[in-house]
């Protein structure tokens, strides 16, 4: 696969060298009795399951190859993998499911399984594992350090000290963090940490999500164009699926009006893109914050010219502590699923 689709998620810390799916005859010895694990991620994927746990399972690491091509050059693996460790960045469609005839278990090194055919998984009967919350605080301090750098425009000065514009002040009057009034859209546990951060900068905090939560003090608005209406600053937290799909649009940020700001660490697809960078141009918003694009990993480059946008790389969970306690709980799922014990942290 090309570098430039590499995801996010596990290609980092480096990693030690791929295990090469050409096993030696001695691995191959050893491994006959171990339950198949097929790696579906970038290069250096495989230090993600590290020992005791990678010696627990025949890894199949086809990385330089797309999964289809490596069900045509190894039809033997194929029928036999039991597992799939899978990156947030790498799709599982109903396709690549098809082509893994003997699969009972899916573990995404993600909180969200956008990539995944959860359907299809269900309807097959294989269990899939997630991150769980383990990226939620991680996730809500990018949000809210995505919102103060947009409302205090920090990189916007930033980059105009660089330029030896020392009298910036004048071009980049800023505005406060403390007393907007903050929309959350998904109040799920990435959505109530970004709440309880911003409580605590006395922000005006309001939320929308498919229910209303009787246990938060917050009011609900039962749509997303209510909660832009009432708002200045919105920050998209919720998953991506066919009703949330560009659930950002055109009216919703004409609704948010001129000063207003979008936040998203949700799934780029959330936001009309183009229709963003349209408002943002016409001055109809006042700034973006985004961790997550339409296209990742590929970054729409217009916004690369616009000095009210703070673009971060799909981070939000990239803390070396985070990426040392996913390497341990993909270890831990698939143990407990080939231990016949429930999984740690259950998608379905
Ligand atoms: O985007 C990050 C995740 O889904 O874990």
């Amino acid at each position: 696969m090309e570098d430039q689709n590499l995801p996010h998620h596990t290609s980092q810390p480096p990693s030690t060298e791929d295990q090469n799916h050409c096993t030696t005859s001695d691995q191959q010895l050893q491994n006959l009795n171990l339950p198949k694990v097929l790696l579906h991620g970038p290069p250096g994927f495989s230090s993600v399951l590290q020992p005791p746990y990678s010696q627990k399972f025949h890894l199949l690491n086809p990385s330089s190859l797309p999964l289809h091509q490596f069900a045509a050059t190894h039809p033997h693996h194929c029928a036999t993998v039991a597992a799939v460790l899978c990156d947030g960045g790498y799709p599982l469609t109903l396709d690549m499911l098809s082509l893994l005839p003997s699969l009972r278990l899916v573990v995404t090194a993600s909180a969200g399984t956008d990539h995944v055919d959860i359907d299809e998984c269900r309807r097959r009967g294989i269990q899939v594992a997630g991150a769980g919350n383990l990226f939620s605080e991680d996730v809500a301090d990018l949000a809210v350090a995505l919102l103060i750098d947009v409302v205090m425009k920090i990189s916007a000065a930033d980059r105009s000290l660089r330029k030896r514009h020392v009298d910036s002040r004048a071009i980049t009057l800023a505005s406060k963090v403390s007393g907007k009034r903050v929309g959350i859209v998904g109040l799920g546990r990435i959505g109530l940490e970004v709440a309880h951060r911003l409580e605590a900068l006395e922000c005006m905090v309001s939320y929308n999500s498919r229910k209303q939560k009787p246990f938060v003090p917050y009011p609900f608005y039962s749509t997303v164009l209510e909660l832009a209406t009432n708002t200045n600053v919105l920050v998209l937290c919720c998953s991506l699926n066919d009703q949330t799909r560009h659930i950002i649009n055109r009216e919703v940020m004409l609704a948010l009006g001129k000063g207003g700001v979008i936040v998203n660490v949700g799934r780029g697809a959330l936001i009309d893109e183009k229709q963003l960078f349209n408002c943002l141009m016409e001055g109809e918003i006042g700034g973006a914050g985004l961790d997550v694009f339409e296209n990742e990993p590929l970054v729409d480059e217009h916004f690369f010219s616009l000095d009210n946008v703070v673009l971060s790389p799909h981070a939000g969970f990239s803390t070396l502590d985070s990426y040392l306690a996913i390497c341990q709980l993909l270890g831990l799922n698939l143990e407990a699923f080939f231990s016949n014990n429930p999984l740690i942290t259950p998608v379905i």
